[in-house]
C-alpha cells in the first residue's frame, strides 16, 4: 500500500459527496417519436472528416456471468450471433458491408482472427475484409474508431464494428518446460533419442499456467491495483458499495422500463428458454454487501465480489458509415461519432485513471466543456475505480501534479451518469463493452432528450479512451 500512489494520491479530496447519491433523482424521460431539434443553446461541433460519420445501429448478446447458460458455447457462436442479429435489426444486405472490425481480449487460439471467423460463421460475403483487434477492455472502442479512420480515410463506407470476449473457457497452457519437450520430442528422430529426451521429464512438468486477469509489466492483477487506487483516494468501502448498489438498481430499472433494447435474444443449444437478459443484475442492500470479504488484497482490502465487475461472456456489434450513405440505405442512425481521443500512462499506478486523462482531452479537441454533456456512460471496473476518478477530475491537485493541466475538468454530474447501470452490474465482456457503452449513450441522448455523449473507459496498459457522439435528428432510441 505504501505506494508512489498511495503515497501522493492521498492528499486529493474532492467536493463531490459520493456517499449520498439520490437515486430518485435520475432523469430518464420517456420516448416521444416527434422530430428533435437541437436546443438554442446548445454548441455545435465541427465535423473534422468531412463525412459525418454516424452510428447506425447496434445489438449485443445478453451478457451472461462467466461459467453459466454460455458455458459450452464458443467465442466464435457468441460474435456471429451478435453479427447476425445486427443484421436483421438494421435490415441492410450483407453484400453492401464492406469491412469488419472486431475486437476480442483473451484469445481463442483456433479463432485468433475471430473477427473474419465470426464474418464467415454469419454469412457475410466471402470477399467482406474482417480483422481483429485488441485493446483490452477498450478493444471494441477501438472497434469503432478504426472503423472511423477507414472511412474518414475515404478506403470504405459501411463497417461493422464489435467485440466478444468469452471467460467460460479461457486456453489454459501446458508449463513451458513441458512445452519445449513436447517440441523438442518432435525433433526426435530415434528411439533413444526419445527416451533421452522424456528422461529429463520431472512431475512438476504437469503444472500448468492459468491466464489472470493481470499486468504483464507488474504481474498485479486488476482488482488488487483497484483496491490500491481506492485507498490511495480515500474511498471507502462504504462509499463502493453504495456504488455498487446504485449501478445494479439502476440497471434494473431500465430493464424494467424496456430501455435495453440493445440485448438480442440467443437460444442456446441444450438451454430450454432462449437467452434474454443479462445475468449479473443483481440488486442486494449495502447490508449483504457490506458482509462481503475483500477479494483481492486480504484481510483488509475494500474491493469485493459486490463492488467488483464480474468475469463476463458476451458479444456485441454495431454499423457505422457516413451520413449521406445512411440516408441512401433508408437508414435512420442514432447518433453522429463526432470525435476520439486515446490516452495511457503509468500501467502501475495509474492503471486505472483512463476517464480521468480522456475526458479533458476529448472535450477541448472538440471545443466544449463538462457542462456541455448531457450523457455520460463511463466504464464500470470496479466501484472504487469509478470514484477514485471521479475525485482525481475533480482534483486541481492532480490535475496539476500528475497531468500538467492548471485546473481540472470537474466531475461529471451524477445524474447524468450511467444511468441505466454499467459494467458492475451489466457485466464487462472485455472487448464487447464499448460498443454497448456507446450504444446506451446513443439511446440515453433520445430517451434523456440530451445532445452530446461522453463515453470513457480504462484499460489495462494503462490506457484510456475518451470518445464524443452526438445525438443525431434522425434516431429512434430502439
Ligand atoms: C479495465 C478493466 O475493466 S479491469 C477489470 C477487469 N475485470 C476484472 O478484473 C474482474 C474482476 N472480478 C473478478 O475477478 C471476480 O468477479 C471476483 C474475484 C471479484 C469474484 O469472483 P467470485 O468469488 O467467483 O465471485 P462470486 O460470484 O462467487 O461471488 C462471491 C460472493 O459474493 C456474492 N455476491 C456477488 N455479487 C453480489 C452482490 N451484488 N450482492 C450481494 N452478494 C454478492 C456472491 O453471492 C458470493 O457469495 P457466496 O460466496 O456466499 O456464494
Amino acid at each position: 500500500m505504501a505506494s508512489y500512489v498511495a503515497r501522493n494520491l492521498i492528499k486529493v479530496r474532492s467536493g463531490v459527496n459520493l456517499s449520498h447519491f439520490n437515486y430518485g433523482s435520475i432523469r430518464c424521460l420517456t420516448t416521444t417519436n416527434t422530430a428533435w431539434a437541437p436546443r438554442e443553446s446548445k454548441k455545435s461541433v465541427v465535423d473534422k472528416t468531412g463525412k459525418n460519420i454516424v452510428f447506425v445501429d447496434a445489438v449485443r448478446t445478453p451478457f451472461l456471468m462467466s461459467g453459466t447458460d454460455y458455458s459450452k458455447l464458443i467465442a466464435n457462436d457468441l460474435a456471429r450471433h451478435a453479427l447476425l442479429s445486427l443484421l436483421r435489426k438494421t435490415g441492410i444486405p450483407k453484400e453492401i458491408v464492406d469491412y469488419i472490425i472486431y475486437g476480442t481480449v483473451i484469445q481463442e487460439v483456433k479463432t485468433s482472427n475471430i473477427g473474419r471467423e465470426a464474418s464467415l460463421a454469419a454469412g457475410f460475403s466471402d470477399k467482406t475484409p474482417a480483422h481483429t483487434v485488441t485493446m483490452a477492455c477498450i478493444s471494441s472502442n477501438q472497434s469503432i474508431t478504426t472503423g472511423i479512420g477507414l472511412i474518414a480515410a475515404g478506403a470504405y463506407d459501411v463497417i461493422v464494428a464489435g467485440g466478444v470476449e468469452f471467460m467460460s473457457d479461457v486456453p489454459i497452457r501446458l508449463s513451458r518446460k513441458l512445452r519445449n519437450l513436447l517440441l523438442r520430442s518432435n525433433k526426435a528422430k530415434t528411439l533413444p533419442q526419445k527416451f533421452q529426451l522424456f528422461s529429463s521429464f520431472r512431475p512438476s512438468f504437469l503444472a500448468l499456467e492459468l491466464p489472470a486477469v493481470a499486468e504483464f509489466s507488474s504481474g498485479e492483477t486488476m482488482g488488487h491495483s483497484a483496491d490500491r487506487l481506492a485507498a490511495a483516494f480515500s474511498i471507502s468501502r462504504k462509499e463502493q458499495d453504495d456504488y455498487a448498489l446504485r449501478s445494479h438498481s439502476l440497471a434494473q430499472q431500465a430493464y424494467d422500463k424496456g430501455y435495453l433494447t440493445d440485448i438480442v435474444p440467443i437460444k442456446v443449444p441444450g438451454i430450454a428458454n432462449a437467452v434474454t437478459r443479462d445475468n449479473g443484475v443483481r440488486v442486494s442492500s449495502t447490508e449483504q454487501l457490506q458482509k462481503l470479504k475483500p477479494a483481492f488484497i486480504k484481510p483488509h482490502g475494500t474491493v469485493t465480489a459486490g463492488n467488483a465487475s464480474f468475469l463476463t461472456d458476451g458479444a456485441s456489434a454495431c454499423l457505422i458509415t457516413t451520413e449521406a450513405k445512411a440516408k441512401e440505405l433508408g437508414l435512420k442512425p442514432k447518433a453522429y461519432l463526432r470525435d476520439f481521443v486515446y490516452v495511457s500512462q503509468d500501467p502501475k499506478d495509474q492503471l486505472l485513471l483512463g476517464p480521468t486523462y480522456a475526458v479533458p482531452k476529448v472535450l477541448e479537441k472538440a471545443g466544449l466543456q463538462l457542462s456541455d454533456i448531457d450523457v455520460w456512460e463511463v466504464h464500470e471496473a470496479f466501484a472504487g475505480q469509478i470514484l477514485a476518478n471521479l475525485k482525481a477530475m475533480d482534483s486541481d491537485f492532480f490535475a496539476q501534479k500528475y497531468m500538467g493541466r492548471n485546473t481540472k475538468v470537474g466531475a461529471p454530474d451524477l445524474n447524468k451518469f450511467n444511468n441505466w447501470g454499467g459494467s458492475l452490474s451489466i457485466g464487462h465482456p472485455f472487448a464487447a463493452t464499448g460498443v454497448r457503452l456507446t450504444t446506451h449513450a446513443a439511446n440515453r441522448l433520445m430517451r434523456e432528450d440530451g445532445k452530446f455523449a461522453v463515453i470513457a473507459a480504462c484499460a489495462a496498459g494503462g490506457q484510456g479512451v475518451g470518445m464524443l457522439v452526438e445525438r443525431h435528428p434522425d434516431g429512434q432510441p430502439s
